[in-house]
């Protein structure tokens, strides 16, 4: 089942404070939008990228596209005020998708293998997302101390991409807008109109480059698979 894939990388990144865009940063002498992007570009399921972007950095992506010589990407299209806007613009730049992947720009290090299960199931069940276990002790906190310990059986911690039927994550997005409802992820908008996600099981080196040390994590994951 062939799918379109939506690439939010028009966020400030805020927490990773390194002066520029997050994504610019450089594994291996690489940007990590490219670390990204090259995924889908061998994937040969990928029909097309939407790639979301600040507008005032438009020339540097398309250098760095041009670069690097990306071909997926279909057009850039200018980012919102949060990662729920930038995602609802991109979707509005996709015409024929049948299956929609979102999957965030920070998140070099998905797979081709665990993308295909996830397509997989979608086509099966119109929803799913990548997710893993938790591993640590969840805690409640109020005001500095704990209030209960939270039974982490049933509790994971979800990823990108995520995967839907076109017609479904446009409502769930456009209801989500109308309502003024902003959810951390884009799952989260379509279990708030009922409907199920599946949840597909993922790997714990998919990680997002949110902060500061993320970047040690990623520089041993880049190393680990280089060495394979
Ligand atoms: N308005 C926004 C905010 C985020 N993103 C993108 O969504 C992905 C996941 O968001 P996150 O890691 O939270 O990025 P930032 O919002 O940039 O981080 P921060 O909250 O630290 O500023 C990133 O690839 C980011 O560029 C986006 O396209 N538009
Ligand atoms: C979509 C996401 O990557 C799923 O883990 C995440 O929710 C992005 O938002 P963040 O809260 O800004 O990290």
């Amino acid at each position: 089942m062939n799918y379109h894939v939506v690439i939010p990388a028009a966020g400030q990144g805020k927490r990773m404070n390194a002066g520029m865009n997050k994504q610019f940063i450089e594994l291996e002498g690489i940007p990590v939008i490219i670390h990204t992007l090259r995924v889908f570009e061998r994937d040969v399921l990928c029909q097309g990228i939407v790639l979301v972007i600040n507008d005032q950095e438009r020339e540097q992506f398309a250098h760095m596209l041009h670069r690097f010589g990306i071909k997926k990407v279909n057009v850039l299209v200018s980012g919102g005020e949060e990662r729920q806007q930038s995602v609802y613009n991109g979707l509005k730049a996709l015409n024929d998708a049948d299956i929609v992947l979102i999957h965030d720009g920070a998140r070099p290090f998905v797979t081709v293998k665990k993308i295909h299960e996830l397509v997989q199931v979608t086509a099966e069940t119109g929803a799913a997302v990548l997710a893993v276990p938790v591993k640590d002790t969840m805690k409640q906190v109020i005001d500095g101390h704990i209030q209960k310990t939270v039974d982490r059986s049933s509790l994971w911690a979800v990823q990108t991409p995520q995967a839907f039927s076109m017609p479904l994550i446009l409502d769930a997005h456009e209801r989500a807008k109308k309502e003024q409802f902003i959810g951390t992820d884009d799952a989260s908008l379509v279990e708030r109109i009922g409907q199920r996600v599946a949840i597909v099981e993922g790997e714990y080196t998919n990680i997002k480059l949110t902060t500061p040390e993320d970047l040690l994590f990623a520089e041993a994951i880049l190393r680990a698979r280089g060495d394979q």
